[in-house]
């Protein structure tokens, strides 16, 4: 009766018939709604995939695994798949995500200039990379892909081999340190991997930030022990859709884990970007005459992650050369070509000139690409080997599988540097090795990679001999935002001798 009263006074009250059309519209509302749903959900479970078992949840439960055992159950699925059909529709919760491991379907996806807005599951990677261009999408992307491409230009990138080189040389200092202990303590392995990240990590942040984090010489350093904690929890959200709420996310202790290793990589470049803020300052200042503008970009832009892919592609290449005597042998071969056994520094020349470990380099990230799944949302429907692919789905590149595709890598499982030399690549599918991604989105930092792999990489092998002491098929892979081995890369060094220059300059001086 109150409430009756309260809404005449305010000048309206619902009649029966009103209750009833809102009722009646908001029924057919819901069967409009369940009707459309039930037809993207009919079309979706046309295109192969298993059952998804339980309505909300799909495949879920199928993928509640072990991080451990993940990223081997989810190739060994796709192994068995490929043999019957081109696509993999997989529910994760009630979203369905296509995945790709054929040179049609990749290109169909990556070489489309309107199909680039990544997918739904960056969005747990926008707390620590923000909006920056790897997560970005439409005019927000554009912009700062423009603006940073010339930042990769070959000739910058010429500026930075000083300090490739010069933290190559800390690499092998620690390792001869590391070489020294294992002698005295009676140890046969050193485990590569934190030595080589750790590298990377002084390189990225001296290269994209003119700042030094020493990370090589401080050991323990929390950077690199939160990066490593963000990226295993943002692959658990990946696949555990109920976490991936941020209500429910909060109530999990891993929200708090998170904040914690935000608070130290934002830490960081907050106060770098506050320095580099505050010396841009004063040069726009002192530049004012000439009315110059630079825009400086943000370490969001050029993507912390960056280091992360580079040391698991460096780390892969040492193991897979370690377990290769011949191809070490040959490699030796060449750096002595190029260097004999002086220890000068590297010049561009010589990394033009070091053809074979680039071979190395690519086949070690065909075997193992340091990002294991990219993917997108589609924008509009896609047409995949003939299956509509509807507008709002997931469809997710695996170039671990992709690289795999016995007709373009005969053999796939063997490592055969060779396969990228000369005559040998001509034929192959253009998208049938896609370790930067492709198109329009494909990797900006792919010749900076390429180039500080060839610098590190060749240091360490001027002055190691290598000796990896897992068998493949013992290593156990962890598939998180980087491909790594569970383990790191366990290995026998022998250091080589080395003569100081006496014509050039050395990599020490
Ligand atoms: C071996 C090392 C590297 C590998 C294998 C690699 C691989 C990739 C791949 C596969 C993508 C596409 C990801 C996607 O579509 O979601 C990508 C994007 C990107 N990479 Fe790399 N990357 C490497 C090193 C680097 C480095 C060193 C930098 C920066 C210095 C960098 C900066 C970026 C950026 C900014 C993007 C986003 C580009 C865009 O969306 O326009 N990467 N990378």
């Amino acid at each position: 009766m109150l409430d009756d009263h309260l809404l005449k006074v305010n000048g309206w009250m619902p009649s029966t018939f009103t209750v009833w059309l809102a009722t009646f519209f908001t029924f057919v509302a819901i069967c409009v709604f369940s009707k459309k749903r039930l037809a993207f959900i009919e079309h979706c479970n046309s295109i192969p995939g298993p059952p998804a078992p339980i309505p909300l949840l799909g495949n879920a439960l199928e993928l509640m695994r072990d991080p451990d055992e993940l990223f081997q159950f989810l190739i060994d699925y796709l192994h068995e798949w490929r043999q019957h059909f081109p696509v993999l529709r997989f529910w994760l919760g009630p979203f369905p995500i296509f995945l790709l491991y054929t040179p049609e379907g990749t290109e169909a996806l990556l070489g489309s200039n309107k199909l680039i807005d990544k997918s739904r599951e960056y969005q747990y990677l926008h707390p620590w990379l923000s909006t920056g261009l790897l997560t970005s999408t439409g005019t927000k992307w554009h912009g700062r892909r423009k603006m940073l491409t010339p930042t990769f230009h070959f000739k910058i990138l010429e500026d930075f081999i000083d300090i490739f080189n010069k933290q190559s040389v800390v690499l092998v200092d620690k390792l001869r340190e590391a070489h020294q202990d294992m002698v005295a303590n009676n140890r046969d392995r050193i485990n590569l991997f934190p030595y080589v990240a750790r590298c990377t990590l002084d390189i990225i942040c001296e290269t994209a930030m003119g700042r030094h984090v020493d990370a090589q010489l401080n050991n323990d350093s929390e950077y690199v022990k939160a990066v490593c904690t963000l990226g295993r929890i943002v692959q658990t959200r990946q696949a555990q859709p109920w976490l991936q709420p941020e209500v429910l996310f909060q109530c999990h202790p891993m929200a708090k884990t998170q904040q914690k290793c935000l608070n130290i990589l934002h830490g960081f470049t907050d106060k770098v970007l506050q320095e580099r803020k505050a010396e841009h300052r004063i040069r726009k200042a002192e530049e004012l005459a000439q009315k110059e503008n630079k825009k400086l970009p943000t370490s969001a832009d050029v993507d912390d992650n960056g280091q992360d892919t580079t040391a698991a592609a460096v780390s892969w290449c040492l193991y897979l050369i370690g377990s290769h005597p011949e191809v070490q042998e040959s490699l030796s071969e060449e750096l002595n070509r190029v260097f004999g056994t002086s220890d000068r520094a590297m010049t561009m020349t010589d990394i033009l000139q070091l053809k074979y470990l680039e071979c190395c380099i690519k086949e070690a990230l065909r075997l193992y690409p340091s990002v294991a799944m990219y993917g997108r949302t589609l924008s509009e429907d896609a047409t995949i080997h003939g299956y509509v692919i509807p507008a709002g789905s997931t469809v997710a590149v695996i170039p671990y599988s992709l690289h795999r595709d016995p007709v373009q890598f005969p053999d796939p499982e063997r490592f055969d540097p060779e396969r990228f030399m000369g005559d040998k690549k001509r034929n192959r599918h253009p998208y049938a090795y896609v370790p930067f991604s492709a198109g329009p989105r494909n990797c900006i930092g792919q010749k900076y990679a390429v180039m500080e792999e060839k610098v590190v990489l060749a240091t360490v092998l001027r002055n190691f001999h290598l000796e990896s002491l897992e068998k493949r098929e013992d290593l156990v892979l962890i598939g998180e935002l980087v491909l790594r081995p569970r383990d790191g890369v366990q290995v026998r060094l022998t250091p080589k001798q080395i003569t100081p220059s006496s014509v050039a300059p050395s990599y020490r001086s």
